[in-house]
């Protein structure tokens, strides 16, 4: 019997377009394409699909694909909150010839994965206790701040597609305060994810050491141990999502567990678990208890979006073919 045509999956970030190929055999031809090097996302589908073709994996017969994408999807009109591409899906669908185009918000996707992920897939960060069948919760500072929760119903499991990392920022400390200071007279509105980013940490060290320094290089100094002015700033960093982490515990009842992706967490390597994180996220005045028993988990593995968007692929195509 013929396989069934391998199926084209995306997750697009605002700096990172992830491609694969998902078939009988799984995944295949994982490729992440740089955002910024292409006008719209139609052209990097066609530079990830050449790339597929030259190695052989025959692109001409796909007839299904699914887009996770870093933006609210609500309706045709798809436009990226922290990148300058925006579509039309019919279009697209119609473009690259498709039977069906499916698209969903990232952080969704990633929610779905997140039943599946075991030891080795995730790193425990404190204490607390892992139950089964109760919410789940997600952030995840990447470009953006994606947040997002798990629901159990009975067999099946409902992603929350929310805007959450766009909620305002509660300072708690008094560095915090003048972090949230000086952004509202830049912004106005401050949400979280003006601090919870590849520019929050660019931002707070501008503020704390009145110096400005790319993301990369901040860590990396940091990671290096030579800089106390870079290590204040991870360690603020660190501390901020801890807080928001436990906001978005609390909001959600997400008593099942609490998880972190994103792209900056996993390359803070040792700094993360030895940061405030935990104790920031268990601070929570009278309902302290409530979170300390909810266990926190950094997603370490490297594509687990793509997961997720194959399975509400797989569900999509059964539902409608
Ligand atoms: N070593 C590093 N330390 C800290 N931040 C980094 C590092 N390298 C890159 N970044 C920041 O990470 C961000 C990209 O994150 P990520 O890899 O999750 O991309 P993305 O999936 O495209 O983002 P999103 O899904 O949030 O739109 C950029 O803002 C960049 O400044």
């Amino acid at each position: 019997m013929k396989a069934a045509p391998m199926q084209l999956l995306a997750d697009i970030g605002g700096t990172n377009a992830r491609f694969a190929l998902h078939g009988e055999g799984g995944f295949a031809c994982i490729e992440v394409l740089p955002c910024a090097a292409y006008d719209t996302l139609s052209a990097a589908v066609k530079a990830y699909l050449a790339l597929a073709a030259q190695r052989g994996f025959a692109v001409g017969e796909l007839a299904h694909a699914a887009i996770a994408i870093a933006n609210p999807v609500d309706g045709d009109w798809i436009s990226m909150t922290n990148h300058h591409w925006c579509f039309s899906i019919a279009a697209m669908r119609a473009e690259h010839g498709l039977a069906t185009l499916l698209v969903v918000n990232d952080f969704a996707a990633l929610a779905m994965a997140l039943p599946t992920l075991r030891d080795g897939q995730r790193e425990r960060i404190g204490g607390g206790v892992e139950s089964g069948g109760r919410p789940l919760g997600l952030i995840g500072p990447g470009t953006g701040l994606g947040v997002s929760g798990l629901v159990p119903a009975g067999e099946r499991w409902i992603a929350l597609a929310g805007e959450g990392g766009h909620a305002s920022f509660a300072p708690c400390t008094d560095d915090e305060a003048a972090i949230l200071a000086a952004l509202r007279a830049e912004h106005g509105h401050v949400s979280a994810e003006r601090l919870l980013s590849g520019m929050g940490i660019e931002a707070i060290h501008r503020v704390l050491a009145g110096e400005r320094l790319d993301a990369a290089a901040i860590t990396g100094r940091a990671l290096a141990g030579a800089d106390p002015a870079c290590l204040r700033t991870v360690e603020t960093f660190c501390g901020i999502l801890g807080s928001v982490a436990g906001n978005v515990a609390l909001t959600l009842g997400a008593t099942g567990g609490m998880y972190i992706g994103g792209g900056i967490v996993p390359r803070l390597g040792p700094l993360f678990a030895q940061s405030s994180f935990r104790r920031r996220f268990e601070d929570k005045g009278r309902l302290a208890s409530y979170v300390a028993r909810i266990p926190t988990w950094v997603i370490t593995e490297p594509y687990p979006a793509l997961q997720g968007v194959a399975a509400m692929l797989s569900a999509h195509v059964a539902a409608h073919h």
